[in-house]
């Protein structure tokens, strides 16, 4: 047996390589340029070995590997940007060759002369399931934890080591073109079906069966370096391309609205690449990775959606010092709509949970709402029914604050009432330890307010859900003014045992998240006011990227509730802070045409019974002059709602709401799907540059209003050239590991 540092080879009596991938210091394997380096000299050492017959590669893990390790992107990048600086045709030179680089050792397996086949035990992706296409044959385990995939587009890269010419060599070109320009992943089923792999085995005969194909005579040749090689989907510009490549064209555009250049390119890559041998075409794929490489969207969403998101779910924020805590009970306080929720995501994770209403009627109500959500899982074949049993018998429903007794966690969802909520706290203190956490579900009232009600403020703490809860993979942690450190390490332990990515705000009327989603509705609102026709406003915003359009979204929140929180506002500060044009279209909605949101079927949509669409309620174009078409500027449009949003992101950094510019970003995208080849409120800013975006604010402020007034902290970090991550640098007194 050889060993290297992450992989060892093993040559048994038939002359079969076994090479483990087995990484020392990570939990999954990944490429690095040292992986790649060793991959070279394995490949050399068994093509070199006359008695090596064959090579099964497999992992030592329970997964097979994640792929590239970024940060090894990032490095590379560092490297380009210095060397640009002082040679352009060199940095090139150096990027277009470090881009190339996994694509040519993997070609040279493929073509070493000796079969080579992967043993896909777990999860695959990316490079490494780049590499198993490579290889001549691909076994893969069966069962729910294997899943592979090339999912580089959603962080504004594309498989740049073969995958883009070989799926649609292997793959009918419209599976193929759906997979690369989406991401999804495949189960081995689905993989076969595409013939991505050869076959499906029970896991434990998984690398026997891969020695087998190499004792079946697999030969050491791919299909494509075949004499007479044909495309599955025949040649492009055979009658079936033709069918083939228009409408893909069309509906990545529709997808896509041309802000994700890598997906572009992918569709470029793929038709240039079917036209030539594989040589030339892996190098038009080099070529394409380079250029996307140097994009800002690659940049922007490498960082937030890759690293940062990385680095918080992994508890970036949690406190040195304080004890993790293994969960051995939680309690729920009201079983509604969000407590629902909270007790099935905790649950889920295996945690027992004591979910606690006014009756038990009210409380068994909660628990089937889990009952109902697992039968969905079950239905679709992700769940079985011993799953839901297991799942149902950690909730225990109750009228009992006695049974509280034990739990670790308390989060707090009843009505938004300080009174109610008061009662609660204090019945709950009553039968908690007092090491016990107390958290509030609560949207809108400050939580050091809140935590008055406590006998424990420092153990008393916001755990913000978003609904629905199952569904949404962000949470917000805020601090009270006296909230102490191990209230919020068990905040961070507990968000990160549901598996959700936490972000930590400071106390603040709407928090982060709302106070940005307000001002896009509030920007929508505006423009209405201006007569811009409704369906021009919700379709700029989704070709600026956002997922869902700002007059459906306050449908789904509710009317009812923005006309609520407007007169609250009015309340507590006084007319100005709410715009009083605005403030009369919500009541005119509400009181005038009772419009209360999609909850009554009558919003800013009228949501008629299925199967019918729902569409913009024509009573909108009586409500204000409207404006020609023609007359409207969709860019414009499309600027208002990004930049408003991210002078809010902006105001909170100022305000020192959120400290990290990385929760900014990632909370942004998470949240409310603020555009992400933008990667996040605050990097649209830094990828725009600090003085540019404050120009633009400037211009919109002068014709549309002081919604688009820039503050202080920009109009300084403009003065200065400095980004964000440089003014907030998380990483600032830290080893830093993503240089
Ligand atoms: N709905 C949302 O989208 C959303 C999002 C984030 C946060 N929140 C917050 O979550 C909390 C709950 O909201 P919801 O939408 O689930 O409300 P809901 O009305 O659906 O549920 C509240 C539950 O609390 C129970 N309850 C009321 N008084 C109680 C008491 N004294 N003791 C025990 N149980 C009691 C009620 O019976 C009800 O089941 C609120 O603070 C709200 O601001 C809501």
């Amino acid at each position: 047996m050889t060993t290297y540092k992450n992989f060892s080879v093993e040559t048994d009596a038939d002359g079969i390589a076994l090479v483990t991938w087995d990484m020392p210091d990570r939990s999954m394997n990944v490429f690095t340029e040292e992986v790649m380096d060793e991959l070279d000299k394995i490949t050399d050492q068994v093509t070199a070995d006359d008695k090596v017959k064959g090579v099964v590669v497999t992992s030592g893990k329970d997964s097979f590997s994640g792929g590239a390790d970024l940060t090894m992107l990032q490095r590379m990048l560092k490297l380009f940007n210095e060397e640009n600086a002082r040679d352009h045709d060199a940095a090139i030179k150096m990027l277009f060759e470090g881009a190339g680089r996994m694509s040519w050792l993997f070609r040279k397996i493929e073509t070493c002369g000796k079969p080579w086949v992967s043993a896909i035990n777990g999860t695959c992706m990316g490079g490494a399931f780049e590499l198993s296409l490579a290889c001549h044959g691909r076994v893969a385990a069966d069962g729910d934890k294997v899943k592979m995939g090339l999912p580089e587009v959603k962080v504004g890269l594309f498989p740049g080591a073969g995958g883009t010419q070989r799926v649609p060599r292997l793959a009918d070109p419209q599976s193929a073109l759906q997979m690369l320009t989406t991401g999804s992943s495949l189960s081995p089923k689905k993989a076969k079906g595409m013939n991505l792999i050869h076959e499906i085995v029970e896991p434990a005969r998984l690398v026997d069966a891969a020695k087998d194909m190499i004792k079946g005579g697999l030969k050491p040749v791919q299909p494509w370096d075949e004499k007479g090689f044909r495309l599955p989907g025949g040649p492009v510009y055979s009658a079936a391309g033709a069918n083939l490549w228009p409408p893909a064209i069309a509906i990545l555009r529709r997808e896509t609205q041309n802000n994700y250049p890598a997906a572009a390119a992918i569709l470029k890559c793929v038709y240039e690449g079917l036209l030539v041998p594989v040589d030339t075409a892996l190098r038009i794929e080099q070529r394409y990775f380079t250029e996307i490489l140097q994009t800002t969207e690659a940049a922007m969403m490498i960082r937030s959606l890759f690293i940062s998101l990385q680095e918080l779910n992994k508890g970036a924020r949690r406190p040195d010092g304080v004890e993790p805590t293994k969960f051995k009970k939680i309690g729920v306080l009201g079983a509604g709509f969000m407590g629902a929720g909270i007790a099935y995501v905790t649950a889920k994770a295996g945690i027992p949970v004591v979910l606690l209403d006014r009756d038990m009627p009210s409380a068994e109500k909660g628990r089937d709402h889990s009952a109902g959500l697992m039968d969905g899982l079950i239905k679709k074949g992700r769940a079985s029914a011993e799953d839901k049993e297991k799942l149902l018998s950690l909730i225990t429903p109750t009228d009992d604050y006695g049974q509280l007794d034990g739990c670790d966690l308390v989060v707090e969802a009843v009505f938004e009432d300080s009174e109610i909520k008061k009662g609660v706290t204090e019945k709950s203190e009553a039968v908690l330890k007092p090491s016990a956490t107390f958290a509030s579900n609560t949207s809108t009232i400050p939580i050091t307010g809140l935590a008055k009600n406590s006998k424990r403020p420092k153990n008393f703490i916001g755990i913000h859900f978003f609904s629905p809860v199952d569904r949404m993979m962000l949470v917000e942690i805020i601090l009270g003014k006296k909230t102490g450190d191990k209230a919020l390490a068990v905040a961070i332990d507990y968000v990160r045992a549901i598996k959700k990515t936490p972000i930590v705000v400071n106390d603040t009327r709407g928090f982060y998240v709302n106070r940005c989603v307000l001002r896009y509705m509030s920007e929508a609102y505006q423009m209405l006011i201006e007569g811009v026709p409704a369906p021009m406003i919700e379709n700029a915003a989704k070709m600026a990227g956002m997922p869902v359009g700002p007059l459906a979204l306050t449908d789904e929140t509710a009317i009812d509730l923005a006309q609520k929180i407007m007169k609250q506002t009015i309340r507590d500060l006084g007319e100005k802070a709410v715009d009083q044009e605005q403030f009369a279209l919500i009541n005119t909605m509400v009181d005038k045409h009772g419009r209360h949101g999609r909850k009554n079927g009558k919003g800013f949509y009228d949501y008629p019974a299925k199967p019918a669409k729902k569409h913009l309620w024509p009573g909108l174009k009586e409500l204000y002059p409207q404006k020609a078409p023609e007359d409207v500027d969709v860019e414009v449009l499309k600027q208002r709602f990004l930049v408003t949003i991210a002078l809010e992101a902006a105001r909170v950094m100022g305000e020192g709401i959120v400290t990290d510019p990385r929760e900014a970003d990632v909370g942004s995208i998470l949240a409310f799907g603020f555009a992400p080849y933008t990667g996040g409120a605050l990097s649209y800013i830094d990828g725009m540059g600090t003085a540019e975006f404050v120009k633009l604010a400037k211009a919109l402020q002068k014709k549309y209003g002081a919604q688009f007034k820039a503050p202080k902290l920009l109009l300084d970090m403009a003065a200065k050239g400095e980004s964000f991550y440089e003014r907030f640098d998380p990483y600032a007194g830290k080893v830093k590991e993503a240089a």
